[in-house]
């Protein structure tokens, strides 16, 4: 089996800014080919520090935003005043500077259990993207310290969901607990799995996924069958990659 390394798509900045806009350029281009192609360009969002670097960058471009339509990874279960909301972190730093039609972005409901939740957001989906098996054109996925993804953990039941679009998740590891999460089938199925990892303390747990690819962590699951995968990173993270 070749490497996770060697099929994937390796973007070494210098550090976490050029990274950043690194990133940035590359989603551009491929929102401007969805665009083009479909009309549309449907990507998901992932949270944690992906929010500071997209909502840096991406203001400074020029984009068609009321051809963009965003949805998220995951989302944690948590009413949007709170400050671990990702949409409403999103939605101060990045949405509300670049006037983004509020319909363009598809959020969870907070007022739903989150069993509810997950059932309205895989519905939402379905809807928006006219099929049971929706392919989005780019989702942008950051990874955590223990090689999560999305809020698929390492050990968990969550990982081996086949049959649901998106599923939740009441005893997330990495706090808060509760969150709806894309499930690893939609992770396969789309055009670009994007990934961004910086800093020195994701090194050993990028060569683990990326050189080791140790399936026991999420993120070396991660390899769509009919797209590309990408990984961005800047040389903290890559610091323990060989032959790059
Ligand atoms: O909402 C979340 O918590 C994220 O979606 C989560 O999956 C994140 O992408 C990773 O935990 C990496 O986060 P960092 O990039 O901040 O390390």
């Amino acid at each position: 089996m070749s490497s996770l390394k060697s099929a994937a798509n390796l973007h070494i900045s210098a550090n976490a800014s050029a990274c950043a806009g690194d990133l940035c350029n590359f989603i551009i281009e491929k929102s401007n080919e969805a665009i083009k192609k479909n009309g549309f360009f449907r990507v998901g969002l992932s949270g944690g520090s992906l929010v500071k670097f997209l909502s840096e960058e991406l203001p400074k471009k020029n984009i068609e935003w009321s051809k963009w339509k965003i949805f998220f990874c995951d989302e944690r279960h948590v009413p949007e005043d709170h400050p671990e909301c990702t949409f409403t972190l999103y939605d101060k730093s990045l949405f509300s500077k670049v006037g983004i039609p509020k319909e363009n972005v598809f959020k969870n409901d907070s007022n739903l259990t989150v069993e509810q939740a997950a059932e309205r957001y895989e519905k939402l989906i379905k809807e928006e993207f006219e099929t049971d098996s929706p392919r989005f054109d780019m989702l942008l996925l950051g990874m955590g310290p223990d090689g999560h993804t999305c809020s698929l953990f390492p050990n968990h039941q969550l990982l081996n969901v086949k049959d649901k679009i998106v599923a939740f998740i009441k005893d997330s590891p990495k706090p808060p607990p509760e969150r709806i999460t894309l499930t690893m089938p939609i992770l396969l199925n789309c055009d670009n799995a994007v990934f961004c990892s910086c800093g020195d303390g994701k090194k050993e747990m990028v060569k683990e996924v990326l050189e080791n690819q140790n399936m026991d962590f999420p993120a070396a699951r991660v390899q769509p069958v009919k797209g590309s995968l990408h990984w961005f990173m800047d040389k903290g993270a890559a610091g323990l990659l060989s032959n790059i």
